[in-house]
């Protein structure tokens, strides 16, 4: 759609006035210094001025096959836009610019069907391949003379890797593998762009050789003819059906009939098959063929952040623009962002998409680190790597779906609207927590390391810096509470330490009484998946507050008051949620609870004439937001009834099923 020009809503423009701070100084904060935000606003002027963001019709009113095939259009015309002009800006490895992921926006309002390309094929190509494999398929992944996806879930089976059933025999004498299917549920399910984009794949099998089976590995499958598309014999392939998203996307569905693959064709950076059918196991950890996941599940916390700053600068600019009620008789009715609920149901928003943004960054820096570990052949740091990972994906997808859906009940019925883009962000970042490991599944894994951790502390080993307060809490420490930002983390990291001891006692009282371990840790879940949740909380309240500290060192007072407010905001409102738990571990009093229900109240006050000024800051354009509620100009009601005056419903003003059904039924002659 081309945005029509209008002029700024004058509610809008007086909130604008408002601003306490410079809005660059912070958008320069996120991106990363004032460089990275001209290279940032370059990449995208290029993209928004190659036309490729247009629709003909808004993409809600296309049928699916047309979404499909709009989405692919844009796919390949962005694909060659990244090749050239953005490859001047950017460097072509440098995948991993944001600024690249919050372009790709602006042209799908649902997702790629090349995103499983970038987002795994590609990753898994460099984390897995041997370096003569590198060479064969790397260059033709990223010059997309191959495209790819990542096809693990089953019908069957997508937790638990282990019980996946496609297999991958090897076959000595013809050194190949035979790929198979050998029941209903072994079909490959889900993997995007497998419906009907993408012509090469990753496929977790398991793998047998001279009559053994090592458990899943990963194969380099071509699935269709580069020229003609077909599925090549052997090869059962489409298209999984509508889902609740990712509508523009081909989720897919794959068997095998025992189709063969070169025995190169096993990516062999960890573990090999040797030409005699010798298996050669992993030399430094046995999950490595894991690392994808653990990429993509540290991307998504970026995602969490990324789809949560776009949800509430949609509902505070709709806010400042909606005027309901009234607060006193016979006065004018106000902006509904006076309202105190109103405040709070969405600078918590404000305040989490900075806390998430820059846990976010935190953790990419980790990961970076522990790879770089790695290449020197240490495998020490993976293991919390492993646990972080897991834990932050699961309740910052989770939290995110949460504001995201409250931002959609802070914009009424408008919300509602497909054209808000509220429910197209929701149902994405609903998505997050489900795939890439589900929410539970994922805490449970933190939960593991959690009890091993509570384990060596005990034992009087150093733990990991994350878990360092297991070992204060061991050594007796008790917590006295404190409103500080460091006293509210500590008290934080009681609460978790106390979920741990309980659930350790748990699991030691359940053994006592005779069961084994495995019964005693699975009654034990409901604790671990708690305990695993408020380790979390306790890492992001940690992480948010240093890393505000940290970047603000050299900022304006006036932007290093304002971020404060929303820290603060933000450890007060989780202070607010958790006052049982802090209530039983920490010795927080009825009076602090008072002062924190006070504060957070004044803090609501005091944030907001800063509130539209602060998602002005996160610098997203109208066309990455897509929002008839969100624009910059605040012209809600002109861009609804555009886009109702759009709706191809209306393109004619008698539809035929009037004359086919309703006059007949209206007549009697039906
Ligand atoms: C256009 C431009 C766009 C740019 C694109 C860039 C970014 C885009 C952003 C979006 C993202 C991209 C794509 C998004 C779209 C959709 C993708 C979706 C993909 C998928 O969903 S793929 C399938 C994912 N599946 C899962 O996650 C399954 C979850 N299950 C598991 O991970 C495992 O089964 C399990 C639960 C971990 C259990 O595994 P198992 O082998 O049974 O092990 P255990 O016995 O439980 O544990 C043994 C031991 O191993 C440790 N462990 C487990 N996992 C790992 C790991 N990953 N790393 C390290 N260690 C691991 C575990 O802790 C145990 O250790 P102990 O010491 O306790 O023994
Ligand atoms: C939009 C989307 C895109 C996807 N893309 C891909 C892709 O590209 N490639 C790919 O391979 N896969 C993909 N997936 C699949 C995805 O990874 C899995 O759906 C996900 O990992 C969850 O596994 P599952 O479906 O088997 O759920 P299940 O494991 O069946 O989960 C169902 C419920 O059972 C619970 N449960 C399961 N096991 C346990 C346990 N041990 N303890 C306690 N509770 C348990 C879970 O918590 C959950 O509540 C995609 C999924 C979606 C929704």
């Amino acid at each position: 759609m081309v945005l029509k020009k209008y002029n700024i809503n004058p509610d809008l423009a007086l909130e604008r006035q408002k601003c306490t701070f410079d809005i660059e100084e912070i958008i320069n904060i996120f991106d990363g210094g004032k460089e990275k935000t001209s290279q940032r606003r370059k990449i995208e002027d290029v993209v928004l001025k190659s036309g490729l963001c247009h629709d003909d019709v808004p993409e809600e009113c296309m049928s699916l096959k047309e979404r499909y095939e709009n989405a692919v259009r844009k796919s390949c015309f962005f694909s060659k836009l990244m090749k050239t002009e953005l490859q001047e800006i950017t460097g072509i490895e440098d995948f991993e610019t944001p600024a690249i992921r919050r372009i790709a926006d602006a042209l799908f309002k649902d997702i790629s069907p090349f995103l499983l390309h970038l987002g795994m094929f590609v990753p898994t190509i460099i984390g897995q391949c041997t370096s003569e494999q590198l060479m064969i398929w790397l260059p033709k992944a990223l010059d997309l003379q191959i495209i790819g996806g990542y096809a693990q879930t089953e019908l069957g089976h997508g937790t638990f890797i282990r019980g996946l059933e496609t297999t991958a025999t090897y076959d000595a004498d013809t050194e190949e593998f035979v790929l198979h299917t050998p029941t209903l549920t072994a079909h490959k399910w889900w993997a995007g762009g497998l419906g009907k984009t993408i012509n090469h794949c990753i496929v977790v099998a398991q793998l047998y050789t001279k009559g053994v089976c090592y458990g899943t590995h990963l194969f380099m499958v071509q699935i269709r003819d580069l020229d003609t598309h077909m599925p090549l014999p052997g090869i059962k392939v489409g298209e999984i059906g509508p889902r609740m998203g990712f509508s523009s996307a081909d989720n897919g569905f794959l068997g095998f009939n025992n189709f063969r693959i070169p025995r190169n064709n096993m990516l062999m950076k960890h573990a090999q098959v040797q030409k005699d059918g010798t298996y050669v196991k992993p030399a430094r950890h046995g999950k490595l063929t894991y690392q994808t996941m653990v990429f993509v599940r540290v991307t998504l916390v970026n995602e969490a952040a990324f789809n949560l700053s776009k949800a509430v600068t949609i509902a505070v600019r709709y806010s400042a623009v909606r005027r309901q009620s009234e607060m006193r008789p016979n006065e004018p009715e106000p902006q509904i962002l006076d309202y105190p609920t109103q405040q709070h149901k969405l600078f918590i928003g404000i305040a989490t998409a900075h806390a998430f943004q820059l846990t976010a960054n935190w953790l990419w820096n980790t990961f970076k680190s522990v790879l770089s570990d790695m290449k020197k052949g240490d495998v020490g740091t993976l293991p919390e790597l492993h646990a972080l990972s897991s834990c932050l994906k699961a309740v910052c997808t989770s939290d995110a779906a949460l504001l995201i859906e409250q931002c959609r009940y802070a914009c009424g019925g408008h919300g509602y609207m497909l054209s808000s883009n509220l429910p197209y962000i929701y149902s994405f970042v609903a998505a997050t927590r489900t795939y890439e490991g589900d929410y539970t599944i994922l805490l449970l894994q933190t939960a593991r390391f959690l009890v091993k951790a509570w384990e060596q502390a005990e034992a009087g080993k150093t733990v990991t810096p994350t878990v360092s307060y297991i070992s204060r809490s061991l050594k007796g420490e008790k917590n006295s509470w404190r409103s500080t930002d460091e006293g509210i983390i500590k008290s934080f990291q009681a609460v978790a330490a106390g979920k741990i001891a309980l659930c350790v006692k748990s699991i030691r009282d359940r053994m006592k009484s005779g069961l084994d371990y495995e019964d005693a840790w699975l009654l034990t879940t409901v604790q671990l998946v708690d305990a695993a949740e408020a380790h979390c909380r306790s890492v992001i309240l940690e992480t948010y507050c240093n890393e505000v500290r940290r970047l603000t060192k050299s900022s304006s007072d006036n932007v290093k008051i304002v971020m404060h407010q929303l820290v603060t905001l933000y450890l007060s409102y989780w202070t607010l949620q958790r006052t049982g738990d802090l209530l039983r571990y920490s010795s927080i009093s009825e009076k602090d609870i008072d002062f924190m229900q006070r504060q957070y109240e004044e803090l609501l006050q005091h944030i907001r004439p800063n509130a539209v000024a602060l998602v002005d800051a996160f610098d997203l354009r109208d066309e990455i937001l897509h929002s008839s509620l969100g624009a910059y100009d605040g012209r809600v009601y002109e861009r609804l009834m555009e886009q109702a005056e759009n709706n191809p419903m209306n393109a004619e003003p008698v539809n035929q099923s009037f004359h086919k059904y309703i006059k007949p039924l209206l007549q009697g002659k039906l």
